[in-house]
């Protein structure tokens, strides 16, 4: 399955409040390619949630388009999932039955799949992906921080999405779990090949993931820097020990510093 080829031209969002207008974003160009892996980083408050509620059409541009696969978007558009910084999972319903929630929602079951799969066993399948197998009737509260966006991940993947948009979604995990989670990450991106927008504070996970990594600039955001990322696939833990992984990695640094945002003492 192809991922999503996502245009956006002269994209404006403008917020209005009772203290005046906030230009969130200005003049954002973006050509990203279907079944590419991107990430956005930028300072707190550019505008990265935005853009990234205006993909997913959770909000409209005030000035400027957005195509998906050459079609404007007009609102929330099947074929994406979106798994946010808090997993938002359903405390009262099983491991299970907050993969499957989705499906239930859609009125989707095993008569509407050529496979004939249940869509317990789409669950199954994809809680044993990402090393669930025999959580599935636990309940949310049973589980880790890692755990439960683990769960988040597989709910967003059981409405096989062609676009993935991800906010900050390893944010609230350990340092440990995090990189573990980037690792199954990556396998997940192998075995889908679907296209993901990715939004992190981290350069490194930026461009330990991406085939492109979009640096934003301070409020009202823009493009700043559009930096390919020339690393080989699949990428480990020696990805990061490459002279290119640490160059891409202080040339981003460097935009940051020049802008203002980083500066030492
Ligand atoms: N619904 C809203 N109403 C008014 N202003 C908003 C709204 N949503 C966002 N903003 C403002 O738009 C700007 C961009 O916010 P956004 O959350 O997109 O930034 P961000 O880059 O994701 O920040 P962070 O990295 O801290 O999560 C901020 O100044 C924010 O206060």
């Amino acid at each position: 399955m192809a991922g999503k080829h996502i245009v956006i031209q002269d994209m404006e969002k403008v917020f209005k409040t009772r203290s005046g207008d906030i230009q969130a974003l200005t003049k954002v160009n973006l050509d990203i390619e279907a079944s590419s892996f991107v990430s956005i980083v930028g300072p707190s408050g550019c505008g990265k949630s935005t853009l990234m509620n205006l993909l997913a059409g959770l909000e409209a541009p005030t000035g400027g388009t957005i195509l998906m696969d050459g079609e404007v978007v007009k609102g929330t558009e099947t074929g994406n999932a979106v798994v946010f910084q808090k997993d938002v999972l359903l405390e009262w319903r099983t491991v299970i039955q907050n993969v499957i929630l989705p499906l239930e929602l859609k009125n989707i079951t095993w008569f509407d799949r050529k496979d004939k799969k249940t869509n317990r066993d789409m669950a199954m399948e994809l809680l044993q992906m990402v090393g669930l197998e025999g959580f599935e009737n636990k309940y949310p509260f049973e589980m880790s921080g890692g755990m439960r966006q683990r769960v988040a991940i597989c709910r967003g993947l059981i409405q096989s999405p062609t676009l993935l948009m991800m906010d900050e979604p390893f944010g609230a995990l350990d340092a440990l779990t995090r990189e573990q989670m980037m690792y199954d990450l990556l396998k997940i991106y192998s075995t889908f090949k679907f296209t993901v927008v990715f939004i992190t504070h981290s350069i490194e996970e930026a461009v330990f993931l991406s085939d492109r990594v979009i640096v934003m600039s301070p409020r009202p955001g823009s493009v700043l820097k559009d930096i390919k990322i020339d690393l080989d696939r699949p990428r480990g833990i020696n990805s990061r020990k490459d002279q290119r992984f640490i160059q891409y990695v202080d040339e981003i640094r460097s935009v940051f510093q020049s802008q203002g945002v980083l500066s030492e003492v």
